[in-house]
């Protein structure tokens, strides 16, 4: 800045002439944006520029054949540590420093680093130097840097970043620990290390979009963790830019989402599947049944259905105890199973009852086959624990379309068979 002379070059030296040099001085002084102060070496004011006087606010006034231990005061006023500031300007003073670097922090949060130099002028005259420079914005750069280091540091995601080559240029804790490489081992190699290769285009197409300036959040994929350990992540991507906007590298947030993943699996698995047999439950059952009924029925042929009830399994259960019962209901469950085809379904409606789900019969006697079958099987001895113990079953078939079209009409007429079944002497079958 360069103000009016007068005002802004004040010097005791009035009377000296102004000389052709001494303005040029005077302009260079005035037009640096650092505070500056000449004193003399008993702390007089020999002259200052006007980034100083604003520095420290004084009003003009003050400055009037001012010492310089005069206007302490006022400064110390504004300082975060006044006394060090007292301390070291009369350390500076009284011992005559050569030369002294330091850094004054404001009460309202500016920052400047004092910079002081003592100097011989023509003469005996000797003269110190101070200059303050404003580091206010460096210094909050450099605490917002700080902050955001730890950020990163004590995030639990994974925050990496890449360049354009994607090359991995920063690596954080969080990365260390879900991936399990440290810093030193992975930086400075490509991200489709932790990439698998079927993924690797997936990868890409997510690079191409963000380069053209879109960010993808939340992506959900695998990624390999050391030793090709798969990981299910979660994965932000997007730009890192320069102060100009252009893209200089990559940066992705991945989240370990594998417990969340399996605890998906879970409640899938608990929403289709009996927890005891691992055998499809009444839901699953329903949706094969819809989509069995719906092929019987565009290319017209059968199917059957069969209700299959274990007899006197209360017994068992109340003499030999719940997991007895438990383990044997697990057997009959694989024997059935192992005795049915692919295409076909066996699942436990609950207690000692299972729905077998035929999809494609050629003539109903097929279903009387399967239901001997089943029927011999599960009359094979058990052996469990030390116990011998034989079981009957009692099975009720019904026919599509003959039994009833649809999947409720179908389950009801199977129970119904199977209720005959068991009200013919059980173990046995009985069908339409
Ligand atoms: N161990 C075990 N028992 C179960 C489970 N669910 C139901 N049960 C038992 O299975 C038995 C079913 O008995 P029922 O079908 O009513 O009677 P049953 O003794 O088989 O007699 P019938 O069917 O008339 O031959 C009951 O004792 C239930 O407590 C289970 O998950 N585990």
């Amino acid at each position: 800045m360069i103000a009016p002379s007068r005002n802004l070059l004040l010097c005791n030296k009035g009377k000296t002439e102004l000389n052709h040099s001494f303005s040029m001085l005077q302009a260079i002084v005035e037009s640096t944006p650092y505070g500056l102060l000449v004193t003399n070496k008993h702390g007089h004011l020999l002259c200052y520029n006007q980034p100083y006087m604003d520095m420290w606010r004084i009003p003009p006034e003050v400055m009037v054949n001012a010492r310089h231990q005069i206007i302490f005061g006022h400064y110390s006023s504004q300082l975060r540590d006044p006394q060090q500031f007292l301390h070291s300007t009369e350390v500076i003073y009284g011992t005559w420093l050569p030369e002294s670097f330091d850094i004054l922090e404001f009460l309202d949060g500016r920052a400047f680093e004092r910079h002081t130099k003592a100097t011989t002028l023509e003469g005996p005259n000797m003269v110190r130097v101070w200059s303050f420079k404003d580091i206010t914005e460096r210094r909050q750069a450099e605490a917002y840097k700080a902050q955001l280091a730890a950020m990163v540091e004590s995030s639990d995601d994974a925050i990496i970043v890449k360049d354009l080559n994607a090359i991995i240029t920063s690596w954080n804790a969080g990365a260390e620990r879900i991936f399990g490489y440290q810093a030193s081992e992975i930086t400075g190699s490509s991200i489709l290390a932790l990439i698998p290769p079927e993924r690797h285009e997936e990868e890409k197409g997510i690079m191409s979009l963000v380069k053209s300036g879109n960010r993808v959040d939340h992506f959900e994929t695998m990624w390999w963790g050391k030793g090709k350990k798969p990981i299910d992540v979660s994965v932000t991507t997007s730009a890192v830019k320069d102060s100009d906007g252009n893209i200089v590298g990559i940066s992705q947030i991945a989240r370990d989402i594998t417990k969340r993943k399996e605890s998906q699996k879970r409640i899938e698995y608990l929403a289709h599947y009996d927890p005891l047999t691992g055998l499809p439950n009444r839901a699953l059952l329903a949706d094969r049944m819809k989509t069995a009924i719906e092929n019987a029925k565009r290319y017209s042929f059968q199917l059957a259905v069969l209700f299959v009830d274990l007899d006197h399994f209360k017994l068992i259960n109340d003499s030999l105890g719940h997991e007895i019962g438990d383990k044997l209901l697990k057997i009959v469950a694989e024997r059935m199973r192992s005795r049915l085809r692919q295409t076909d379904t066996v699942s436990r409606l609950g207690g000692d009852e299972f729905i077998i789900l035929l999809s494609r019969i050629n003539a109903a006697s097929d279903a009387a086959c399967v239901a001997e079958k089943i029927i011999a099987a599960l009359s094979q001895p058990y052996h469990l624990e030390q116990h011998e113990l034989g079981l009957g079953a009692s099975i009720g078939i019904s026919i599509y379309p003959d039994s009833g079209k649809d999947t409720s009409s179908l389950l009801r007429s199977a129970d119904e068979a199977m209720y005959s079944a068991k009200g013919q002497g059980r173990n046995r079958y009985h069908g339409p």
